[in-house]
């Protein structure tokens, strides 16, 4: 029987994914019991899966059932109940439907005489992809056999549960951001508070400068309430500050226990959210009941699985901004040209976006889709040729784009992230030099407006992401994010296997291309 190496997905490097658990996994799988570790060789087919490498056999009649079993158990969420098997179920304290408190109807009472049904059943699920390709042509196919046959993948729906696994008086919940700032950190700070008092939590603080606050002797816990955080969200940053870089994950633990969180937010990127894992990881290892949450807050947007990550909408839009300005400048001057450059360490959403939104660029430049400046087919030649067209060119640069063309720096963050040598101060530069070598004359303006764009304040459009529930749940190590316009838990190592990446054959790609009418630069 041949054997076709191909796509797809598997990872279990989560200690506590096999841990024992007493819940049931998705019951209309149950009936089949195949190994556990099936897939653990199977090799990637498509691009932009979320894959190590393993081997199948599409000749099974049985891999598309085996391939969903195994998927069922990656995503399983960690559960609390995995290390403490015994802890009760209790009734939830959270309720939409509240009264004037009076008695026995305040919250942390568990005494709601009301039924409600706004809970989210434990089995509910959110499927994760939505589109059923036909041939793996198909622009942005991402197939796991040759076939692109249709699998279904379901992941775990978020929301309020109906029973909880924390007494609300029991709670000390911390509330951490870490990494980069990103507009939206101080609403999801204040919607966090706001529904963990009302779930009937008393004891809230904010750990300040990021995971640094738990080591810092001279960094003192925040407390938080409703009252702290009523207005927070209409300020850009965050009111607790952010740092990259920090103590180790076992110095973070013995923080935990010495302060007693049993209920850990931590709102960041990729690096924050390794640490989150490493963190639920550590308190499984020390039998610890402490519920640790991800809420992945980055403008690079490059977190695996989600639909956006909040704080993109608000990049996207004041990006825009810097485009047009780019613009107005280029198009106002005799051969102007605009270069703006926009965040985006390994990932162009942003660049992408905004370029395509904006209507303005002519040339958009990110980290997946390589370039030359220089040459007959660079970057620079199709310069001169929007100059005789159109008199005027705008060229938006994500920043990690066209490294490969600039000297290596050598350097890394405090967080271990490689510093990038500045490629839109290198196209400044070069194009400059490209027309005067040419006798062409070139009015070059250059507009970095990176940091303008991270510390501002979130527009409506970026939701809030309520993440408490997936505490009060008893669930761990979990991520929370939009999967086709429905919150999901995620077990935290899915969703930062690898950052999320443009995918150069995806439909939004191709639009872009089509707004700029940039042709190849290779
Ligand atoms: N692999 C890792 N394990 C544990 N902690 C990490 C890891 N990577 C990064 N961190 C920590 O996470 C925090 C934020 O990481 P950073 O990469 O700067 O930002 P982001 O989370 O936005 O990607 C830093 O305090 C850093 O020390
Ligand atoms: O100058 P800083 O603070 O290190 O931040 C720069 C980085 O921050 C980002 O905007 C976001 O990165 P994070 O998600 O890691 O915070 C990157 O695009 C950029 O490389
Ligand atoms: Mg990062």
């Amino acid at each position: 029987m041949a054997s076709i190496s191909h796509a797809f997905t598997t990872t279990n490097n989560n200690p506590s994914l096999n841990l024992p658990h007493n819940r049931s996994s998705l019951l209309r799988l149950s009936s089949h019991s195949f190994p556990r570790r099936f897939f653990n060789n199977v090799r990637i087919f498509a691009q932009h899966t979320n894959s190590t490498s393993t081997s199948i056999d599409f000749n099974d009649p049985d891999w598309k059932i085996k391939f969903q079993q195994d998927f069922e158990s990656r995503f399983r969420l960690p559960h609390i109940t995995d290390i403490f098997p015994d802890t009760p179920p209790i009734p939830s304290t959270f309720c939409l439907k509240m009264r004037t408190p009076i008695g026995k109807d305040i919250p942390g009472h568990y005494s709601l005489d009301e039924e409600w049904h706004g809970y989210i059943n434990n089995n509910d699920r959110v499927l994760l992809k939505t589109i059923n390709y036909s041939s793996p042509k198909s622009a942005g196919a991402e197939c796991i056999d040759p076939n692109c046959t249709w699998v279904e993948q379901w992941v775990h729906r978020a929301g309020p549960r109906e029973k909880i696994y924390y007494k609300p008086e029991e709670v000390k919940a911390a509330i951490v951001t870490c990494g980069g700032l990103c507009p939206g950190l101080n609403d999801v700070i204040r919607q966090i508070v706001i529904t963990l008092e009302i779930y009937g939590v008393k004891k809230i603080v904010g750990i300040p400068f990021g995971y640094r606050g738990f080591s810092d002797k001279e960094l003192t816990e925040v407390p938080l309430s409703r009252k702290v955080v009523q207005n927070i969200h209409l300020s850009g940053g965050s009111l607790l500050g952010v740092s990259r870089g920090g103590p180790s994950v076992s110095d973070i633990v013995d923080s935990l226990e010495e302060r007693g969180i049993n209920m850990l937010f931590v709102l960041g990127g990729n690096g924050t959210h390794a640490g989150a894992n490493a963190i639920h990881n550590e308190c499984c290892k020390r039998r610890l009941k402490v519920s640790v949450i991800g809420v992945p807050k980055t403008i690079d947007n490059d977190i695996l699985l989600m639909d956006k990550t909040f704080g993109f909408d608000t990049a996207v839009e004041e990006a825009q901004r810097a485009i047009n300005s780019a613009y107005i400048e280029a198009h106002s001057a005799y051969h102007g040209i605009g270069v703006v450059k926009l965040m985006g360490r390994s990932s162009g959403f942003i660049a992408m976006q905004a370029s395509l939104s904006s209507g303005q660029v002519d040339v958009c430049l990110i980290p997946e889709v390589p370039f030359n400046l220089h040459g007959p087919h660079g970057v620079l030649r199709h310069l001169q040729y929007l100059l005789e067209m159109k008199g005027s060119a705008v060229v938006c640069v994500a920043e990690g784009a066209g490294q490969n063309l600039l000297q290596n720096t050598n350097a890394k963050d405090a967080s271990g992230n490689i510093v990038f040598g500045d490629i839109g101060v290198y196209i400044q530069q070069e194009t400059k030099k490209y027309f005067k070598e040419i006798g062409v004359h070139a009015d070059v303006k250059y507009i970095d407006p990176t940091y303008m764009i991270r510390a501002c304040r979130a527009n409506a459009s970026d939701g809030i992401l309520c993440t408490v529930h997936g505490a009060f749940a008893g669930y761990s190590g979990i991520s929370v994010g939009l999967c086709n316009t429905h919150y999901a838990y995620f077990p935290i190592p899915e969703v930062i296997l690898h950052p999320r990446l443009v995918d150069p054959n995806s439909r939004m790609w191709h639009r872009c291309l089509t707004s700029t009418g940039q042709p190849d630069f290779i």
